[in-house]
């Protein structure tokens, strides 16, 4: 969401001040905070001793980046350290009083860094002044939440959430005003159920979780049940339109995957999380519900994955004292099993306004296809996006032997593959990516996967299909029923149906009848029959997207020559 600001902005201050003991100029407007040096007379001479004149280097940090300011307590005024500069007499004399402003520093890779600048005043009015108008800018952002409620799970990746949240993250938070209520969970579910019956939320603009895509799961689990609950919502109708979420998420990564904080901000680094959170920001996202049979099994945002996926994740779970490294262990041995599961696909197409699989195009910070007019009501916007063709429910039936089945709200960007799943994914369209990898040789399959880790496009091949759909349902083939089951047998030889037969009462065996499992966002489902729903920007997170590279390029930092 965007601060408004008057056009052109107002001047508010506008003062010299020094740093480090040099002259600036510096300026507080509606919408900037900036400080320019001024040249003095002994920096001109020196210059032209030494080579061609540099003119002073200006910085400019936008109010909605600013952190915090306080008064800077200092004993003594500061030196001049020059080499070749003399410091005014009256400026190294007189400027003991300080303030200190915070801000937002962008560095590589969508990371952000908290900086800091110290400018020195005359009198201690003037230092007061400036302090009180720069707060006077920050209490005007309403959209920054005073109150968060965190949860921390000291188990997830490297068991390093309670550290890297009291070293890294509890001091950002506390410069920033903000008062948090920390609860370090003690079992698998905590979290999701604390949010769903006991926490009191009317108490906080935002819930906090600190851990990886599981720990996620949980928190939007509590806060989609509680949101309703409270509102009479029966989650356990498939064809429910559910009610958005107020509170806003902030994702901390401290867990093995980091996909959600990744392809939200484009980093999984706790610092860079902790300062969205601060400065507010609101990123919506789309949310997919799984049912069976009319029962609500689970929501997932990032990646929902039969076969190969699954059965990855079932065999980490057994590996999980390894830390992040059991997926690389349980990857390699999934991989060489090359086991491929044989079922029937029905999706409901989404229309082309909302983009597709095989767009250039990726999902960034504004991105215009979230932000489709229908897509910016605030409810029943998965109804509302749904234009008449699709309404009319024109489903598409495939059926096959895959050796995964991968449904991606989003593009599930991570350290492991950068891109992505699926690279033009978006997280707000109401849409997912349904990624079909039919049965191939293990080369073949290989070269998919490995397309994930570089440029090369992993849909590029004949044994995969991609559609962007609203709707899906799976069935795998031994649940099928009996009538469906006749019908396709009675297409293929009687040595097949007997085989087929024999399978059927041995789940074990390895052949197109065996079992897989979803992988739900690093949870197992315990149904492979599942019908999957998006519902379009059901939650939102203290993000913003993944900004264009232009943006963290110095756009604000500008040192001029
Ligand atoms: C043989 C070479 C293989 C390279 C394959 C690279 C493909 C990487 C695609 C990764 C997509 C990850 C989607 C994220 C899923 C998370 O929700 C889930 C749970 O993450 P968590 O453990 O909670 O952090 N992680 C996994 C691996 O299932
Ligand atoms: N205190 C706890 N003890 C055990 N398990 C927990 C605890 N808190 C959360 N969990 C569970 O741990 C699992 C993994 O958490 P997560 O933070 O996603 O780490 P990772 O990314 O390493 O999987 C989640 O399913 C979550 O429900
Ligand atoms: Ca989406």
């Amino acid at each position: 969401m965007q601060e408004k600001q008057p056009k052109p902005p107002l001047l508010l201050l506008s003062s010299q001040l020094s740093l480090q003991n040099r002259g600036y100029e510096v300026t507080l407007n509606s919408a900037f905070l900036s400080w320019k040096e001024v040249e003095t007379r002994q920096k001109r001479t020196a210059a032209n001793i030494y080579g061609p004149l540099k003119a002073a280097g200006s910085h400019y940090v936008p109010v909605c980046e600013i952190i915090s300011v306080q008064e800077t307590e200092e004993d003594c005024p500061s030196t001049g350290i020059g080499k070749w500069q003399k410091v005014p007499q009256s400026l190294a004399e007189s400027n003991q009083y300080a303030f200190t402003v915070s801000y937002v520093e962008r560095t590589q890779k969508h990371r952000w860094r908290c900086s800091e600048v110290t400018l020195h005043c005359t009198d201690r009015t003037l230092c007061l002044q400036w302090v009180q108008a720069i707060r006077e800018q920050l209490s005007l952002l309403t959209i920054r939440p005073k109150r968060l409620l965190v949860y921390i799970n000291p188990y997830g990746g490297k068991h390093r959430g309670k550290r890297i949240y009291e070293q890294k993250v509890a001091p950002i938070f506390s410069r920033a005003s903000i008062s948090t209520d920390v609860i370090i969970t003690e079992r698998a579910n905590h979290a999701r159920d604390h949010l769903k019956t006991e926490a009191d939320l009317k108490k906080y603009d935002g819930v906090v979780c600190v851990g990886g895509d599981g720990m996620f799961s949980e928190i939007i689990h509590g806060l989609i049940s509680r949101t309703q609950c409270d509102s009479g919502v029966d989650q356990n109708r498939a064809d429910e339109t559910l009610i958005p979420c107020s509170l806003r998420i902030g994702i901390i990564p401290a867990g093995s995957t980091d996909c959600i904080c990744y392809a939200t901000v484009g980093s999984n680094d706790p610092v860079t999380s902790a300062l969205h959170i601060v400065v507010g920001d609101s990123q919506p996202m789309d949310v997919c519900s799984i049912h069976h049979n009319n029962t609500f099994l689970r929501y997932s945002v990032s990646l929902l994955g039969y076969g190969f996926y699954g059965d990855v994740l079932t065999d980490s779970e057994r590996k999980r004292w390894m830390g992040p490294a059991r997926y690389d262990i349980s990857g390699v041995k999934t991989f060489l099993s090359h086991h491929y599961y044989e079922g029937t696909i029905s999706f409901l197409p989404a229309d082309e306004n909302v983009g597709t699989p095989r767009d250039k195009l990726q999902c960034r910070s504004g991105c215009n296809i979230c932000r489709l007019p229908s897509a910016d009501k605030q409810v029943s916007k998965d109804e509302e996006s749904i234009s008449d063709t699709e309404k009319k429910g024109v489903w598409q039936v495939i059926r096959g032997k895959f050796l995964a089945i991968n449904a991606a709200c989003m593009s599930c960007a991570c350290p492991r593959s950068p891109k992505g799943l699926s690279p033009a994914a978006h997280l707000a369209n109401g849409t997912a990516d349904l990624i079909l990898v039919r049965k191939c040789s293990r080369f073949d399959f290989l070269r998919h996967l490995l397309r994930h880790t570089n440029k090369d496009d992993q849909f590029d091949h004949p044994f995969v299909e991609v559609y962007r759909v609203r709707q899906f349902r799976f069935t795998p083939r031994y649940e099928e029923t009996d009538s469906e089951l006749e019908l396709r047998e009675a297409e293929g030889s009687g040595r097949k149906r007997f085989f087929s037969q024999i399978c059927r009462e041995h789940p074990a065996c390895t052949c197109s009848l065996a079992h897989s499992s979803w992988n739900c966002d690093g949870e197992i489902l315990p149904h492979a029959a599942i019908q999957v729903r998006v519902h379009c920007q059901l939650i939102k997170l203290f993000a913003r997207g993944i900004e264009e590279q232009s943006v963290f390029e110095e756009p604000y930092t500008l040192s001029a020559i």
